[in-house]
């Protein structure tokens, strides 16, 4: 008993929060509270009482549309309430790993990169020497990009990546460096060792060095001169057009590739499997970090007990593009991944990361092996999914995308529920969920075993038409321990090449049933959900150090785009056939999971709820009445005005307290305070209308990428990388107009009680309500006469200006 104790892989631990717990029921509570007092006085006036307990509204319309919106919020509450009720925490034990024995399984990883402008090359590089340095046997390891802008240059990097891993991953291992994207490792002093270790030092100036040879030959590398090179090795992006072109497929396999170079260049060395190298670059090459294995096949035995010491093989594909065939943004891209891999690797286990996600963690791999192999029932992880976390993160996030406190709350509480949600980059996932496969324990599969495995046909129809396709799923789906294709992977390219053509997945299931799931601007919490629903659950991979660490986007405008992006996207899920309500009593996802996936997917409805609120204060003001109880000397209106203090002050306490729970700042809750009210009237907003326009059919949603911070610093030095900054885009012209709406409110509410006040007009509270907004949206007042980039464009404050003035006459016609 207690020795299978010791050797458990994971144990899920229960997070107490029990005063947290009280403390959502109290604004519950007082929410409720709010509700009732409305209801009350609304029907009060319907029967003409006009009675002791409430205050008659006077501005009826203004008192009905509070309490819808004053619902609303509740109902928000109460779904945040659900994700966060009871949550969990998954530990894990790789060094048990291989006490136990357990054989790895081979992992295929996945990156992404879409645009050579916004994604700097040097970027995706880092990223994939990251991975190919993990801490995994490199024979089970593969990395593949994908590469939807066609550019040669991230081609040549990729070359030039392949060749400097053969020293880098080496040099990693042997001095096992802690995070192995080369920028994060050369921006600090050599700390790994003590400075007296003479070898490590020298091996370190000379690593520093040949990065920075690498990072100048990747910056300055030309598209145009790249593909009129004389030895034609990238004349295939000769007129390649991103959004027309063939597929192109280079495969850098580090096992076939090194012999002729060594042949050249080497003398075998006295460590048996090893080469050392002698000759030639041996003045520039310390020996000892050039221990290279060659000529072992990557799945053979020999690989297997040393797979250690190789480098894995790196694949670089630009899927088909065709204007006649829609592309499917990054969720296609991904699926043309999942097939080459089959057809070149056919590991049962995926990785896929963002381009600017490095792994942090070089033990990653085997922490989320712990979860995928550790649990004796494998329906308990689908997937394992790592959080979000960024480098390099602004102080007291200025932008309040860093999510920490949503990671630390709702994510440990979802973890508790059916599992975490895919987060799109920073996720293992086995290969056959991917494929749509339900969990062995379910009902469907039975019924599949009386069945018999899938006939040909079938596959044929699911997987489309390529044989070593059809092949490669049989195995993975029938459960085959480790299938793998054997021999050299260039000779099958062009078996890859068929699959990643853009007429490939035509009839077939991918992109519905198999693979990423078309149809949202967010393809990961889509198919996320799809896989919940087949059964699945899924955990939450939570190492120490944090696994991944990604580029969270700075400035007013990439923040903006992103959650514009990301708000569009959840709705259209709502608003396909994917209705959360029939999702959830037609498929295996759990009543309260489906409660935790709409806290997210309504974000862009809470807009319309949030900008009609937001109105009331300013209408009130200018109309000269009130939406909020007052304050006067008689007991119950008192009390009545007492329910939204306390919310506020509640309200505003729990949150902060978040913050200071996850060791954050008070200026960091001030931050994330500020920007959610500034994105949801900005992108929230706009996500919506792009939603309803585009159910209506009249426009269509597309992927706009997220700009990339290139990773060496600027040199701009008086620039302050944490101030809101602007351009022409239609997102700030609902904000700018809401701040000097607000603005304009308080100066005529203030006048109308500086000449006297009129009796039933508005009080305290609504002048509370305006200039909290003001606060909250203090970069737009500020905006209205900053410069350059931190000023607002006049065009969008010309539209503001007209948006106020429609309002204010509006408001004030009668
Ligand atoms: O047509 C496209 C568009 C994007 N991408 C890639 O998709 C990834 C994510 O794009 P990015 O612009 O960085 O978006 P983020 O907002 O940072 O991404 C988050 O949100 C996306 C969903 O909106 C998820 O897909 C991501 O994994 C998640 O990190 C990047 O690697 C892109 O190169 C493609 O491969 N093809
Ligand atoms: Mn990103």
């Amino acid at each position: 008993m207690s020795s299978a104790k010791k050797l458990q892989l994971q144990e899920r631990v229960r997070l107490p929060r029990t005063a947290w717990k009280l403390a959502d029921l109290a604004v519950l509570f007082l929410l409720l509270a709010l509700l009732a007092r409305r209801a009350a006085s609304l029907l009060d006036l319907r029967v003409g009482g006009g009675g002791v307990a409430a205050a008659p509204p006077p501005c009826t319309w203004c008192w009905v549309a509070a309490l819808v919106c004053e619902a609303w919020f509740t109902f928000v509450w109460l779904l945040n309430m659900n994700g966060k009720w009871s949550p969990v925490r998954f530990d894990t034990h790789p060094e048990r790993l291989s006490e136990r024995g357990d054989e790895l399984p081979a992992v295929d990883m996945f990156v992404t990169t879409a645009d050579p402008k916004l994604e700097p090359p040097a970027v995706t590089v880092n990223t994939v020497l990251s991975l190919l340095a993990l801490d995994y046997p490199a024979g089970k390891l593969a990395c593949y990009v994908s590469d939807d802008g066609c550019s040669a240059v991230i081609c040549y990097a990729l070359r030039e990546a392949a060749g400097f891993a053969k020293l880098w991953v080496p040099f990693c291992k042997k001095h096992m460096v802690a995070v192995r994207a080369p920028f994060v490792y050369f921006s600090g002093a050599p700390a790994e060792r003590t400075a007296a270790d003479a070898e490590f030092r020298r091996d370190w100036t000379f690593m520093k060095n040949e990065y920075e040879k690498l990072v100048s030959r990747v910056e300055n590398a030309d598209e145009e001169s790249l593909v009129r090179r004389g030895d034609g090795e990238f004349a295939e992006f000769l007129g390649a057009d991103r959004r027309n072109h063939p597929t192109i497929i280079k495969v850098h396999d580090s096992r076939t590739e090194l012999v002729p170079w060594l042949s050249t260049t080497c003398t075998y060395g006295a460590q048996h499997g090893f080469i050392i190298l002698t000759h030639g670059l041996d003045a520039v090459v310390p020996r000892a970090y050039v221990r290279v294995q060659v000529l072992y096949d990557r799945r053979s035995k020999s690989s297997d007990a040393s797979g250690d010491d190789g480098i894995p093989s790196l694949v670089y594909i630009s899927r088909e593009k065709s204007p006649r065939h829609h592309h499917h943004f990054k969720a296609g891209a991904m699926n043309v991944l999942a097939r080459v891999s089959a057809v070149l690797t056919n590991a049962p286990i995926m990785l896929n990361v963002d381009c600017d996600m490095f792994a942090n963690n070089p033990q990653v791999a085997l922490h989320a092996m712990c979860l995928l192999l550790g649990f004796d029932d494998e329906v308990h992880s689908g997937f394992a999914q790592a959080p979000q976390k960024f480098y390099g993160a602004l102080k007291d996030d200025p932008f309040g995308n860093q999510m920490q406190v949503m990671h630390e709350k709702l994510g440990f509480g979802i973890a508790g529920l059916q599992g975490f949600f895919y987060g799109g980059t920073g996720c293992f996932h086995r290969r056959k969920v991917i494929y749509g496969a339900p969990p062995d324990s379910s009902v469907d599969v039975q019924l599949r075993r009386m069945k018999g495995s899938p006939s040909y046909k079938e596959l044929h129809k699911t997987f489309g038409s390529s044989k070593e396709l059809i092949e490669s799923a049989r195995s993975i789906i029938s459960g085959d321990i480790f299938p793998a294709p054997t021999g050299d992977l260039s000779s099958r390219i062009s078996d890859a090449k068929e699959v990643s053509a853009c007429s490939y997945e035509a009839g077939t299931c991918w992109g519905q049933k198999v693979g990423w799931v078309y149809g949202s601007m967010t393809e990961d919490i889509l198919t996320g959900q799809r896989i919940h629903a087949a059964g699945w659950r899924s955990v939450l991979l939570k190492p120490d150090p944090p696994a991944f660490l990604g580029g969270a986007p700075t400035g007013g405008p990439a923040s903006l785009t992103q959650y514009k992006r990301w708000a569009t996207g959840l709705l259209e899920i709502i608003f396909s056939r994917n209705i959360p309500i029939i999702i959830c009593v037609s498929t295996h996802l759990n009543f309260r999971q489906c409660l935790a996936y709409l806290v997210i997917k309504v974000w862009a409805l809470r807009a319309p709820f949030e900008m009609c609120y937001a109105l009331l204060g300013p209408y009130c003001l200018l109309t000269n009445q009130p939406f909020l109880p007052k304050v006067l000397p008689s007991a119950p209106s008192k009390r009545g005005f007492l329910i939204p203090v306390a919310l506020f002050l509640t309200y505003n306490a729990y949150n902060l307290s978040e913050y200071m729970d996850c060791r954050l700042s008070a200026r960091t809750w001030w931050n994330n305070h500020r920007m959610q009210r500034i994105v949801s009237s900005s992108a929230w907003l706009l996500a919506f209308l792009t939603v309803v326009l585009k159910t209506l059919g009249l426009s269509e949603t597309v992927f706009e990428v997220t700009r990339k911070e290139p990773q060496s610093p600027t040199s701009d030095s008086d620039a302050d990388p944490g101030r809101f900054t602007f351009d022409a885009s239609p997102v700030f012209v609902p904000p700018t107009a809401l701040a000097v709406l607000n603005v304009v409110a308080i100066a005529v509410g203030a006048w109308r009680v500086a000449v006297g006040v009129v009796p039933g007009g508005p009080g305290v509270g609504e002048f509370v309500c305006c200039g909290w907004l003001v606060l909250s949206l203090w970069p737009f007042v500020r905006g209205l006469v900053g410069k350059g980039s931190y000023g607002i464009p006049w065009s969008i404050k010309l539209k503001a200006g007209l948006l106020v003035a429609a309002f204010v006459h509006l408001c004030t016609r009668n």
